[in-house]
């Protein structure tokens, strides 16, 4: 895939300046500047209006690869995470402020700085960890039987947890019927919180809402995804041991139709076809047609695999078995076999029917690649699933639905024909789908007439339907917190935020000395941002604590961005600047000796950007255009990359030169514009002490009747 953007995508959002001049590693100054700035104001507006112009024209241009880092804050890439972790994601299906990694010292002024990606793939076996928990994750815990039992608020609005090893968290409850069948096939003990009435609930979601705990556990789990003791896979841990289990629960109608899924129109119409294939199993018989077996459901958790399942046989009037695969590996060899027979014995009975497995990669990976042991019963289970799908007849009316979001890892034997042989993408949704499924998941909602779901769809670039389900319940409380009759727009957006970046904490003491260091250090990000003639314009910059961050910058990348995924070396070069701009300017302001540690995730956002660029993105001269690094992920997505390297210790060095070159080339990039422009710094950082908040325009303004200089490089 080029690497390059596509010039009619990176050009749309600044207007057709080109940069294409040769290298000029000077600052220069010219009227042409404040044009840029002003196009940049212009789009910094637009973006904070929502409205996106000729986003029409550029939207069939690309799309897919669909990223989601919406804004982003000070800095930029997830830590790697345990490379070998045998069992990959169910990534929670938000975007997520992403926390890099504890800096040395967890005084450090800036805690954290964020970035805001695409879910990113997690240890399966961890529960979530933080006191609020997003519905999804509750689910899939819930199915893994690490649930133990769950209370419900009076209204059933809202529940708090007991899992298995023991911890407790909240989970906002959206509108789910299934939810109490889930619950009690599987095993979690149900209760309704009495008492305290009225006010219970208030106090619960107050509680839920509360700066310190809320969405802490947005951070932690990327704290958790770092490595840790890595346990080993989606095997049972220990806690699981003699717990007894559901093996699969089985919905004689699931009741759920096709136009109970918003958008993913293509998935629909290939899986139009599996309901066809249920419905007049002779039609195709008789012509000699062999009825497929399994069909694979392929994309990031959140974007309806399970319903999209759900509705198949919905349609069909069909009866549902499902599981999800880690369920059946036990520690005990042997045991998921067992219930891999049980569960398609009783699906032969019912037939027709669909068979449904939910993170098949659990069981389903390239048998004899984990590593420990677990490894024959994994294996034995495929082996069992295997045998099981083999022995279909042509038209025994079970057919599998499998859902995954790492195809690459499954074992090849799963893909032959005749067994998961169709594979149906189940993408994020485009921004006509986000209106739809926004539409479906406001059913029942008061909403005020200021809502605009066009506006919503488009800053809401890489939300999954569930996302946008937690979106809308999420601006449901606030609107509640509110004493308000109707969901506004304002409180969709406050949902937004929230959901991004985590709650502010207002109300935490933050010294004098610290605020202006933060102030500082986020000036220095943002300054850097607005200057490289080729990014994101700055669309906020706050010092109000979030989760585990100091302070954040976002800015906006435009959607053509978000949705291509493409991003030039140049905007590569420039992101690097602008991570460094925090510590450049900490240096700049307060000398070298008093630079903090703040800035630590910026350094290894950093370094994994350069890597990445040098080893996968074949923007180093000397190492040419080749990947060298092993599989890796997009680091913009949140994906992990592979820490295995396939080269030699030389190639390692001229790798770590070449590294050190790209960070150098910013670093000195970044220090420059904040050494000319330390005025901006000055004012901007003097803003924020007072009005800890500037958005972008007004932040803009400061370079329209200042004397700002475009960086060109
Ligand atoms: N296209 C959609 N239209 C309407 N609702 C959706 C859509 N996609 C997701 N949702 C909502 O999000 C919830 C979660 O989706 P679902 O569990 O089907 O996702 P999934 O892809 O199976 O995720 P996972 O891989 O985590 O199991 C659904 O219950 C549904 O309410
Ligand atoms: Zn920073």
């Amino acid at each position: 895939m080029s690497a390059t953007t596509n010039p009619l995508l990176s050009s749309h959002f600044y207007g057709d300046r080109v940069l294409l001049s040769p290298p000029t590693p000077k600052t220069t100054k010219s009227s042409l500047h404040s044009q840029i700035f002003r196009r940049k104001l212009r789009a910094t507006r637009s973006v904070l209006n929502n409205d996106v112009p000729n986003f029409e024209r550029l939207k069939s241009a690309q799309s897919k690869a669909s990223l989601a880092a919406l804004l982003f804050a000070s800095s930029i890439v997830p830590q790697a995470q345990a490379a070998d972790a045998p069992n990959l994601p169910t990534p929670p299906p938000v975007i997520q402020a992403q926390p890099t990694k504890p800096s040395p010292s967890d005084s450090s002024p800036f805690a954290q700085n964020l970035l805001l990606t695409a879910p990113k793939p997690s240890a399966s076996s961890d529960l979530p960890e933080g006191s609020q928990w997003r519905y999804s994750e509750f689910l899939s815990a819930v199915k893994k039987g690490k649930v133990e039992r769950v209370r419900f608020s009076k209204d059933g609005s809202a529940l708090q947890l007991t899992a298995v090893d023991g911890r407790r968290a909240s989970v906002i409850v959206p509108n789910d019927p299934d939810l109490i069948d889930i619950l009690a096939m599987n095993g979690v003990d149900i209760s309704v919180s009495e008492g305290d009435s009225g006010n219970g609930l208030f106090a619960f979601i107050g509680n839920l809402l509360f700066p310190f705990l809320a969405f802490a556990g947005l951070f932690f789990l990327f704290r958790r995804a770092q490595g840790g003791p890595g346990g080993p896979g989606g095997l049972g841990g220990p806690m699981d041991f003699g717990r007894s289990k559901s093996k699969f629960q089985e919905v004689p109608e699931t009741g759920v139709s096709f136009a109970d899924v918003a958008g993913a129109d293509q998935a629909k119409l290939e899986l139009q076809e599996v309901v066809d294939f249920l419905k007049n199993p002779d039609k195709y018989t008789a012509l000699g047609a062999k009825i497929p077996k399994g069909c694979l459901l392929v994309g990031p958790p959140g974007t309806g695999k399970t319903l999209l399942a759900r509705a198949v046989a919905g349609e069909a009037g069909v009866p549902f078995f499902s599981c999800a695969a880690s369920e059946f590996v036990e520690l005990f060899v042997g045991v998921g076999a067992s219930r891999v027979r049980d569960l398609f014995e009783k699906a032969k009975s019912k037939a027709p029917c669909i068979v449904f497995i939910d993170e098949i990669d659990a069981v389903g990976r390239q048998r004899g690649a984990g590593l420990g042991g677990g490894n024959d019963e994994r294996e034995q289970t495929i082996n069992q699933l295997l045998t099981e799908m083999d022995g279909f007849s042509g038209n025994s009316g079970v057919i599998v639905l499998a859902a995954t979001n790492r195809p690459d890892v499954l074992d090849s034997a799963l893909l032959r024909p005749g067994r998961f042989d169709r594979q149906v993408t189940v993408d994020r949704p485009d921004v006509a789908g986000r209106v739809k499924i926004l539409q479906v998941h406001s059913r029942g909602k008061a909403l005020a007439k200021d809502v605009d779901f066009e506006k919503i769809a488009r800053r809401t670039p890489g939300f999954t339907g569930a996302d946008l389900q937690n979106l809308m319940n999420e601006a449901a409380i606030l609107a509640a917190r509110r004493d308000l009759k109707e969901i506004s727009k304002d409180e969709i957006s406050d949902a937004l935020e929230r959901i991004i970046a985590g709650p502010e904490k207002k109300n935490a003491v933050v010294s004098e000395e610290k605020k202006k260091l933060v102030a500082y250090h986020e000036a220095g990000h943002a300054l850097v941002g607005a200057l490289m003639p080729e990014y994101d314009p700055v669309a906020k910059i706050s010092i109000i604590p979030r989760g585990q961050a100091g302070g954040l910058t976002f800015f906006a990348p435009s959607e053509e961005r978000l949705e291509s995924g493409l991003y030039s070396r140049s905007y590569l070069e420039n992101q690097m600047a602008v991570a460094l701009g925090g510590r450049v300017a900490e240096e700049v302001i307060f000398g070298t000796e008093n630079v903090t540690t703040g800035a630590s995730n910026d350094f290894m956002q950093v370094s994994r950007v350069a890597r990445q660029m040098v080893e996968r993105f074949g923007f180093s001269k000397k190492i040419g255009q080749v990947a060298i690094g092993g599989p890796g992920g997009n680091p913009f997505l949140g994906q992990q990359m592979s820490t295995q390297k396939d080269y030699s210790m030389a190639t390692a060095d001229v790798v770590d030169a070449e590294v050190r070159e790209l960070v150098d080339r910013a670093y000195s990039r970044a220090k420059q514009i904040m050494t000319t422009h330390v005025d901006i710094l000055h004012k901007l950082a003097q803003l924020l002490i007072e009005k800890e908040t500037v958005d972008g325009e007004e932040f803009m303004s400061l370079f329209i009747d200042g004397k700002a200089e475009l960086y060109v490089s």
